[in-house]
């Protein structure tokens, strides 16, 4: 089935990575089967994505290819003015989420028929208000926000939405689409309608002029820019281990298992505290500086800091440093909020999981700010602070007691080659 990222990881091995045991053995064997899986799946047929404009696996290490659009564009007046056709029982619609209605039908397709992990124990519950702030960022596009419905019962089946972000690569800033929420009711799925709502969204975001995209996928398909891990830290190991979500390593018990992974009450560094709406100019220079050094990054302006970092309560936290001394801006780290349901356990129905966002260190050591926001994190009530190991994060995740998940994140680029495969710490990209 296809999977973006682990809602939760089932097979995660949190402890044993700490405590070396002989799941060890059994971790890499997973492993290993996943390599040998995904190296067929390099070789298997897609009878779409090879129609399409992305990097195709046959292409990979030919440094002739020139970086950049892999088409160019065509007039708006050549670009087709009418839906593509839907099987007849179904219809297109532009999903309003000012609507309450229109956004609860949503909430409740992707609850029910959204991203799960590999053993379907969790399944991603984005709330409602996540899902307002995820697609009506500055410049959004209404018309970007696809369903389809069920003629005869107006039912919602599925979904896909774009929303504008200006992307760099290297060295160049492109004004691209970023692609999410792909999802198909389960009911409905290997009929093809997902190539059909690709195109969709593809022909809305042309006629916006735009000819690029940004997704990320938890399969394998031609051909990710950088594939990415995620790491989880234990934040209420109990009830982890309780849901299936991580085990109790070799020669643990579970008092010395919460004992390893306890957090001090308060935060360590001497200024840090929440953003507010009058941070906005200095968080953006202290971003834009930061995100410089990688080879993929969102291009923000204030107006997008404001948007996608200012604190939105069970949406987005953010947290940063100011001098004592000099009042100036120094760190920088942030989280967002995505529960996911837990499938079949009698005590617990809702995984609340904290998502590693932006984070900058200038002054406070990445180590120390980062613990901080674990401490914010285990005060908020969340369950397990999850991480990719983009950017910097490689840094501090063993030592801050994170450990490697079973899924992998792959990110892709549509209509833009890069010359080479990146490594996840030459990204500066997170995508929701
Ligand atoms: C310029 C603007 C461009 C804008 C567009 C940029 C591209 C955006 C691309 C989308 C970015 C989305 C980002 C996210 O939201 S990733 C999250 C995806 N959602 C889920 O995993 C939720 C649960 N799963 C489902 O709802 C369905 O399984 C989905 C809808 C995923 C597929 O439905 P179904 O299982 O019923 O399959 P089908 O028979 O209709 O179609 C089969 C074809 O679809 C290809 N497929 C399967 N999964 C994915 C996937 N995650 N990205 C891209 N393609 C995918 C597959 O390789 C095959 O093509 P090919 O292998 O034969 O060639």
């Amino acid at each position: 089935m296809a999977e973006k990222d682990t809602p939760a990881d089932s097979n995660i091995s949190s402890v044993d990575n700490i405590v070396p045991s002989e799941t060890e053995t059994e971790t890499s064997i997973d492993a290993l089967a996943k390599k040998v899986q995904e190296s067929l799946s390099l070789s298997k047929r897609h009878k779409f994505w090879e129609t399409q404009p992305v990097g195709q696996f046959k292409d990979l290490g030919d440094s002739s290819l020139t970086e950049g659009p892999i088409e160019p564009p065509t007039p708006i007046s050549e670009v087709k003015q009418e839906p593509y056709n839907l099987p007849s029982p179904y219809e297109w619609i532009t999903c309003d989420l000012d609507s309450e209605e229109v956004c609860s039908e949503v909430y409740t397709l992707l609850t029910n028929n959204y991203v799960e992990d590999d053993e379907n124990m969790f399944r991603f519950n984005y709330s409602k208000e996540f899902l307002r702030w995820a697609l009506r960022p500055p410049g959004y596009f209404r018309s970007w926000h696809i369903g389809v419905r069920a003629k005869s019962s107006k039912k919602l089946v599925a979904f896909i939405t774009g929303i504008p972000a200006k992307i760099r690569a290297r060295n160049e800033v492109v004004m691209m689409a970023e692609v999410n929420f792909l999802c198909v009711h389960k009911k409905l799925r290997s009929k093809r309608l997902a190539p059909v709502m690709i195109k969709e969204v593809t022909r809305r975001v042309h006629l916006e002029n735009i000819w690029q995209a940004a997704y990320t996928a938890g399969v394998v398909l031609p051909t990710p820019i950088t594939t990415c891990q995620y790491w989880h830290r234990s934040l209420n190991p109990k009830k982890l281990i309780d849901v299936g979500f991580s085990r109790l390593g070799a020669r643990m018990t579970m008092s010395r298992t919460i004992k390893l992974y306890k957090l001090p009450d308060q935060t360590a560094t001497p200024g840090f505290r929440k953003m507010e709406p009058h941070d906005v100019p200095a968080v953006t220079r202290l971003l834009r500086n930061y995100l410089n050094q990688f080879v993929v990054a969102p291009d923000f302006d204030e107006d997008d800091v404001e948007h996608w970092l200012l604190p939105k309560e069970d949406v987005v936290d953010s947290y940063l440093v100011e001098s004592p001394e000099s009042h100036e801006i120094t760190d920088f780290c942030s989280f967002y909020t995505l529960p996911s349901s837990i499938l079949g356990s009698q005590s617990h129905s809702i995984l609340k999981a904290a998502y590693s966002y932006y984070n900058v260190s200038t002054k406070t050591p990445l180590l120390q700010l980062m613990n901080d926001a674990l401490v914010v994190a285990k005060k908020k009530d969340f369950d397990v602070f999850n991480a990719l190991d983009v950017m910097q994060n490689e840094t501090f995740l063993k030592e801050l007691k994170f450990g490697p998940g079973d899924g992998k994140l792959h990110y892709y680029l549509y209509n833009y080659r890069l010359k080479h495969v990146l490594r996840a710490s030459e990204l500066g990209l997170v995508l929701l």
